[in-house]
């Protein structure tokens, strides 16, 4: 039995991995962030940055159905989100989540726990779910740490297990908010590392971060969220020149300059390379050796 999802004939990688238009996400029925009109492409990787406050996560868990979808449009892989019927094809990792030392887990079964939304509760572990869950382990280099107890590993261990969490149910966009944050530099390039396997295998990333510097070379494109709306949109270069401009602007003392570089459309500076499958784990990447780190 397979539970591939790759695209059939007439399938494209044209179809955007995200749309909004106009969309606005908040808390009991009321908006928090303006009409946001925004296209990721597959195989994009997206950082979304911003003040604490802004809205960052709001958008992301809007895109789970975790906040309200207040208006707009959302689609997720050309499907509105009301229509997505099948939610593990978005993979999310939380914001500052560690897993509890107060329940004993080993890090293969914390891993299958993301193979339960796209399970019946029913059915039983196949082969190949379990093949899964090794592979999602491969990816963030702790193969070897399948049977240990997930409260003997580092922090940064940890959101490896929670992003393989993610990856187990091998999503078509993955999520992640704030995957860094809390990780010492070191276990932040080890994240690095994982995250630039997963951008080379052309998987869909949005990626939460106060930390930029980490995810240097990685990242497509960056999203800037100010007060519920779109602040920034474009290549980190563009980014980069943005800021040099603020902060111009700000030594002259003329407040903020005209630098709003959104463009919704964006498809430049794009991996070049596409992937040979669809499904975030169907394929070897082409960082196939162990992730290096020195976590305690
Ligand atoms: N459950 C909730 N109910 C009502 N308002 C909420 C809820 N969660 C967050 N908010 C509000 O939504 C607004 C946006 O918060 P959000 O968490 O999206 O910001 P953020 O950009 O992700 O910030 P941070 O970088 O601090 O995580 C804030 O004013 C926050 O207080």
């Amino acid at each position: 039995m397979t539970t591939t999802r790759l695209p059939e004939a007439g399938d494209s990688r044209s179809i955007p991995a995200i749309r909004l238009d106009h969309a606005s996400f908040g808390y009991a029925g009321r908006p928090f962030t303006d009409g946001l009109n925004v296209t990721i492409s597959q195989g994009e990787v997206v950082a979304l940055l911003g003040p604490n406050g802004s809205g960052k996560s709001t958008t992301v868990r809007g895109l789970l159905g975790l906040t309200d979808h207040v208006s707009g449009t959302v689609e997720i892989l050309g499907t509105t989100l009301e229509d997505l019927s099948d939610r593990s094809r978005l993979g999310y990792v939380p914001q500052r989540h560690t897993l509890s030392n107060s329940v004993r887990s080993t890090v293969r079964e914390v891993i299958s726990t993301g193979q339960l939304a796209s399970r019946s509760w029913w059915r039983r572990a196949t082969v190949e779910d379990r093949e899964l869950v090794s592979r999602a382990a491969d990816t963030v280099g702790l193969a070897d740490r399948l049977e240990a107890d997930v409260a003997t590993l580092s922090g940064g261990q940890q959101r490896r297990v929670l992003i393989a969490r993610a990856l187990a149910s091998r999503p078509d966009v993955l999520i992640m908010d704030e995957p860094t944050a809390g990780v010492d530099v070191a276990n932040q390039a080890v994240l690095a590392t994982v995250l630039r396997r997963l951008a080379g295998m052309g998987v869909t990333m949005v990626v939460v971060t106060h930390e930029l510097a980490a995810l240097r070379g990685i990242v497509d494109r960056i999203v800037e969220m100010d007060a519920g709306h779109i602040s920034f949109d474009g290549t980190p270069r563009e980014y980069a020149e943005h800021r040099a401009a603020v902060s111009r602007a700000a030594d002259s003392g003329l407040g903020q300059p005209d630098t709003n570089g959104t463009h919704p459309g964006y498809h430049d500076h794009h991996h070049d390379e596409e992937p040979e499958e669809h499904g975030l784990l169907s394929g070897t990447g082409p960082m196939d050796g162990p992730v290096e780190g020195n976590e305690t």
